[in-house]
């Protein structure tokens, strides 16, 4: 999975990349609670952003290992969708790569930035995550590869969305406010 494919932005968007990774031990996802910076208060997956001239696989086992501790090998990261999302009024688009892992090596630890906790997979706090999470989370259960687009206003409102197959780019959900033009 490369930067920018998305049928859904325009090819000469501004994109700032980033990555997210999910959890898993058991039935359980581990999340942390971000204590600073974009999505503060927000209960998240780990990561952030991609380093100029950094594999955005070697970014995620970066941010997982310096977020919670754990360590986890880049071969052991199943990609899961690439998200973008774009903000009205902000000519950047961030481009999410999300990553699921289930071999977790070490031992959880809080850090600076994040404060982790393991939740049931099927009962996670979506009132204290990103209004996008809860859309795109039952395709993550289901293990669906997808990729989407959200388009945002502020921080907490969703004016649309697409949701696509990853493969076939078919559409799997759509919703958008009305007036909003995707
Ligand atoms: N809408 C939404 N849903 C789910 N996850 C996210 C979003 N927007 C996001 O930005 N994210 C994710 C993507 C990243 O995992 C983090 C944001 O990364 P950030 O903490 O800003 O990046 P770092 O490189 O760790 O930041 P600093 O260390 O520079 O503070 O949230």
């Amino acid at each position: 999975m490369t930067a920018g494919q998305c049928i859904d932005i325009p090819v000469n968007a501004k994109i700032k990349v980033f990555t997210l990774a999910l959890l898993n031990k058991d039935d359980e996802i581990l999340l942390g609670l971000k204590k600073r910076g974009l999505g503060e208060g927000l209960w998240n997956g780990f990561g952030g952003k991609v380093d100029p001239g950094e594999e955005i696989v070697d970014a995620a086992v970066r941010e997982v290992k310096e977020e919670c501790g754990l360590t986890v090998l880049p071969t052991d990261m199943e990609n899961l969708a690439v998200i973008h999302f774009e903000f009205v009024d902000d000519p950047v688009i961030l481009e999410v790569h999300v990553f699921k892992c289930s071999k977790l090596a070490g031992v959880v630890e809080e850090s600076d930035e994040m404060s982790p906790k393991w939740f049931p997979r099927d009962n996670v706090p979506h009132s204290q995550m990103w209004p996008d999470d809860e859309v795109w989370y039952p395709l993550y259960l289901s293990g669906t590869k997808f990729r989407a687009y959200f388009l945002f206003q502020g921080y907490k409102t969703i004016l649309s969305y697409i949701i696509r197959d990853f493969y076939d780019h078919t559409v799997i959900l759509k919703e958008k406010k009305k007036d909003v033009i995707i």
